[in-house]
């Protein structure tokens, strides 16, 4: 059995997202050490502006991750009544900072922060995020420097389960900037894990279920807890939950993903989990724009077997 699959949920096999990323980030450790034979240590800064516990607990997540695999880390907290230029002049520091490959400005900033203001000051080449204009810009036009790590995550798992992209008929329920219009890109680009047909719905899309129940790959990154149900969903669907969503109070808290994962699992022929699915494979992958980020700033030209 491929190892990216757990046990069978109802009728879905379980795509393990942990499992994916830990394999991500034993290559990313093997590239790390092939860029140490020749002088090189990747370096990753991560800014938080912002009190939201979320976000705290992923920036220590992708400090330990960088540990893990021999990336520096290195952490900027500003606090959130500071003034924006406080963190536009931190992140002209990094810009400048040779130690410092990769930028991650982690989102949401606190209230009242001009976000884009702030993506825009990021020099594009240590952009891990992929939300600079011109990386944006570059995904787009068929030409991807970095993508944003969730879409590139989702890319993988759908590899991993089998999934023959070239073909598919893909729906992407969500068109943000992080995650539904660069996947959108991602995966109607030339290319052999791309070139599916890609339909992208949102919250005034008419009819959704129509569009659901046509596809063979569902992706759903809307933030809105159950949007997507079994009864919506084709038998060959492979259905990849984006959504995280806190819900409960105390010991009853827990995490629930887009899709409503009883009725889904029924279904579909493959789906991810929440916890324990996409956002495994975010910070997977920040780790390798990490190191590809470090290997073009030094110019060097050995394979890093990151692919
Ligand atoms: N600058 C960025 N900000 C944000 C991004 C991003 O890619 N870049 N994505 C999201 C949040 N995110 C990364 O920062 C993220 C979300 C979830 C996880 C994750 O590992 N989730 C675990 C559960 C963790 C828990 O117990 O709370 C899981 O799903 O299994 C990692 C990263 C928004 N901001």
């Amino acid at each position: 059995m491929n190892e990216a699959i757990q046990e069978r949920s109802g009728r879905a096999d379980v795509i393990d997202g942990e499992a994916v990323a830990a394999a991500v980030r034993e290559s990313v450790a093997e590239a790390v050490s092939r860029l140490d034979e020749v002088g090189v240590t990747p370096g990753l800064a991560t800014v938080l502006m912002s009190d939201d516990p979320a976000s705290e607990t992923y920036v220590r997540m992708k400090q330990r991750d960088c540990a893990e695999v021999g990336i520096e880390s290195r952490h900027v907290e500003i606090d959130t009544d500071a003034p924006a230029s406080e963190l536009f002049a931190t992140i002209e520091e990094l810009n400048d900072d040779p130690a410092i490959d990769g930028i991650l400005v982690q989102r949401p900033l606190t209230e009242g922060v001009d976000e884009p203001a702030a993506l825009r000051r990021v020099d594009p080449r240590k952009d891990v995020d992929g939300f600079h204009p011109e990386n944006v810009g570059r995904l787009v036009t068929g030409d991807p420097r970095f993508v944003p790590c969730t879409p590139l995550g989702v890319q993988r798992l759908l590899t991993e389960a089998g999934v023959e992209i070239p073909g598919s008929d893909v729906v992407v329920v969500g068109r943000s900037e992080l995650v539904g219009k660069p996947l959108a890109n991602l995966l109607l680009n030339r290319g052999d894990d791309a070139d599916a047909t890609v339909t992208v719905c949102h919250s005034k899309t008419d009819d959704l279920a129509a569009h659901v129940s046509r596809a063979d790959v569902v992706v759903v990154a809307a933030g809105v807890p159950g949007l997507v149900d079994g009864e919506m969903l084709s038998a060959d669907a492979t259905v990849i939950d984006v959504g995280i969503n806190a819900v409960g109070e105390g010991d009853d808290r827990k995490l629930i993903g887009d899709v409503d994962y009883e009725s889904a699992s029924e279904v579909a022929r493959a789906i991810t989990p929440v916890p324990g699915g996409v956002g495994p494979m975010t910070r997977a992958m920040l780790l390798k724009n990490t190191v590809t980020a470090a290997a073009n700033q030094a110019a060097v030209d050995i394979d890093l077997g990151l692919d």
